[in-house]
C-alpha cells in the first residue's frame, strides 16, 4: 500500500470555521476519485510542544491528511484521472500550503 501524508495550511484569508467546510466537503468528493483507496483529512486540535525528545519546530498546521493507494499502477491511474483533477482544483480553492510525505511501511 502506497500512503501520502499531507500537512495542510490554511490560507490567510479563510476561517478556521470555513476551513473546515472546505475538508468535509473534500472528504465527501474523495470517494468518486478513481483508484483512491482512501482518504483521510484530520483537523488539527493542538499541537502540544511538551515533548519527551526535542521539539521540532515547523507549522503550525491546520490538517493532517492522507492518501491510500493500492499499487503503483493505481497511483498512475489516479494520476491520470479528470475526477481527481477536479478534486485538486477544489484543493486549490481551501489549501493554502501543503506538504506531501510519501511514506512506507516499516515492515
Ligand atoms: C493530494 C491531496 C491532499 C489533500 O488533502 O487532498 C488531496 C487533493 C488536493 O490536494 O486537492
Amino acid at each position: 500500500m502506497i500512503r501520502i501524508v499531507y500537512l495542510l495550511v490554511r490560507p490567510e484569508h479563510m476561517s478556521p470555521e470555513k476551513f473546515a467546510e472546505e475538508c468535509r466537503v473534500h472528504y465527501d468528493m474523495s470517494h468518486d476519485v478513481p483508484a483512491l483507496y482512501k482518504y483521510e483529512v484530520r483537523l488539527v486540535d493542538r499541537e502540544p510542544k511538551d515533548t519527551h525528545v526535542p521539539y521540532l519546530g515547523v507549522g503550525p498546521f491546520d490538517a493532517v491528511a492522507e492518501c491510500w493507494f493500492e499499487s503503483e499502477e493505481k497511483y498512475q491511474e489516479y494520476l491520470k484521472s479528470s475526477v481527481r483533477k477536479q478534486w485538486f482544483e477544489h484543493g486549490k480553492s481551501f489549501i493554502g500550503k501543503l506538504k506531501p510525505i510519501i511514506t512506507r511501511d516499516v515492515h
